[in-house]
């Protein structure tokens, strides 16, 4: 017997709800072997981020280097850069080792507020690692961020969001609506042909922290898997939904989704 290997290169997060940690639980769900480099330490809690401790370049480059020369992944999905060097480091492993199926979480603010990329790491994300996607995967203000455009709000603005970030370099494109204040949660995919709606209905709950980080954990994992990357949104979708239904009032602030909610679920 063999599995999948799906690689994430994030953040840690002391709380268990985002980064790494939700990236590894998601990985565990969806039948996928997990492994990770990790970029920065958070010391995290639902109330909050109480400190970033960047790694080392040294440190990313052997982590790198280790997973990539041994471990070879069928995907890879990455989240918290924290700085442009971050960033430059792991594109030059990325394609050093002409790694395919790279799922870009774009992250750039915790949802307390705490800033998790440094503001002039922003450029670096856009022309180094953005042009490596099979998938990416923005909110809106990450969406407003990377395309320019100055207020994502409504679903023709979310199309046009999709469109500059495919003619950046993107292979494909999901705009997340979790930020709208609409009915209904949907995303939209683009292959830079075709926009498919990924539709649910908004959960009404505070318990979000990590959403973003599993719905492309999960991405990923499909990918690794050998599943299009339609059908790996498409599930992922499915996933994160069941994940806030089901979300943990764990902690004093916003908590944590369940990532087993899926398979008990569906
Ligand atoms: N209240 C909600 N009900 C249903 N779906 C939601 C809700 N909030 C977010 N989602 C979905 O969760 C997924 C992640 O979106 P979200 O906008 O929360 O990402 P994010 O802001 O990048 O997350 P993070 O801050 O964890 O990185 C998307 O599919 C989005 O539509
Ligand atoms: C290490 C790390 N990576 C990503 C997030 C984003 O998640 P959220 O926006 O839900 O706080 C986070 N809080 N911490």
């Amino acid at each position: 017997m063999t599995k999948p290997i799906a690689l994430t290169i994030a953040g840690s997060d002391s709380g268990g709800g985002a980064g790494i940690q939700a990236d590894l639980k998601t990985f565990q769900e969806r039948d996928v072997f997990g492994t990770t480099v990790i970029t920065a330490l958070t010391a995290q809690n639902t109330e909050g981020v109480h400190g970033v401790f960047p790694e080392s370049l040294q440190a990313i480059d052997a982590q790198l280097e280790a997973v990539l020369t041994d471990l070879r992944p069928d995907a890879v999905k990455t989240g918290m850069m924290f700085s442009a060097e971050i960033i430059e480091r792991v594109a030059f492993y990325l394609k050093k080792y002409h790694v395919e199926r790279i799922v870009i979480d774009p992250v750039m603010i915790a949802k307390g507020g705490a800033p998790l990329l440094q503001q002039e790491a922003a450029d670096a994300l856009k022309t180094e690692l953005l042009p490596l996607a099979h998938t990416i995967t923005p909110n809106l203000p990450e969406a407003e961020v990377i395309s320019g455009l100055s207020s994502i709000q409504s679903e023709d603005a979310m199309k046009e969001a999709a469109s500059l970030l495919h003619d950046l370099g993107a292979a494909h494109v999901v705009v997340k609506g979790g930020h709208r204040e609409t009915e209904d949660a949907r995303d939209l995919f683009s292959d830079g042909r075709e926009i498919t709606v990924l539709p649910s209905p908004r959960i009404a709950t505070k318990h979000t922290h990590g959403t973003g980080c599993t719905f492309a954990a999960c991405i990923a994992a499909e990918l690794a898997k050998g599943e299009t990357a339609l059908a790996a949104v498409q599930t992922a979708k499915a996933f994160i939904t069941s994940a806030i239904t089901h979300a943990l009032p764990l902690g004093g602030g916003i908590g944590p989704t369940d990532h087993s909610a899926y398979r008990y679920n569906s």
